[in-house]
């Protein structure tokens, strides 16, 4: 049997729009809904097994990307919004309503500094990039998913488009060791 790993994924990955310049992303409250519009395209859309992130009902994964912080403005009800974990890296701001995650900067002295972890199914429109692939896989079964499931999650993800790890990407994770080692004087910086 199939498994539901999240709507954007299970019915075939979302379609880049070149046409794409940014959006409103909108909260699930049917009353005064939370607003943050999103200028530009998203940036390393990925699908996050993480027991931190917001999914929506039912998923066992999260959707979620990044953009610049300074390309992120709260424009409506942003009094609903509350940081869930203050001592987290990202500062995760969810609407008190309804509890989706509507965004999360990065403020520490950090490689993602400066970026903004934000869940692009919750834009209005169409044509954001779709997810690339698949982290903190592993980490689904801190929620509760049966570890005897995990090999037919990882080969629904891989045949879906979307290569499974228990990490980042390797590109990722290069990205924050090559930070890591500047900043210790490891490499030059
Ligand atoms: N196994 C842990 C992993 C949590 C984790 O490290 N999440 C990643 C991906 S979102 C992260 O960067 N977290 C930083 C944060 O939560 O601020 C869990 O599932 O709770
Ligand atoms: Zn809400
Ligand atoms: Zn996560």
């Amino acid at each position: 049997m199939a498994e539901k790993l999240h709507p954007k994924i299970d019915n075939g990955l979302p379609k880049e729009s070149a046409s794409f310049a940014g959006g409103t992303l909108v909260c699930a409250c049917t009353s005064k809904p939370v607003k943050v519009k999103i200028k530009g395209q998203i940036a390393h859309n990925h699908a996050c097994g993480c027991t931190k992130c917001w999914k929506p009902e039912g998923a066992v994964f999260s959707v979620v990307a990044v953009a610049g912080t300074g390309d992120v403005t709260v424009t409506e009800n942003g009094d609903k919004l509350k940081v869930v974990d203050a001592s987290a890296l990202i500062q995760r701001h969810a609407c008190t309503g309804c509890g989706v995650h509507m965004h999360g900067p990065v403020e520490r002295d950090h490689p993602f500094k400066g970026l903004t972890f934000i869940h692009p199914e919750r834009f209005v429109e169409d044509g954001w990039s779709p997810p690339g692939f698949a982290a903190f896989v592993s980490s689904i079964i801190e929620s509760g998913v049966d570890p005897k499931r995990m090999d037919g999650i990882r080969g629904q993800l891989k045949k879906t488009g979307l290569e499974p790890y228990d990490c980042l990407s390797p590109g990722l994770m290069d990205y924050i060791a090559t930070w890591t080692a500047k900043k210790s004087g490891a490499l030059p910086a």
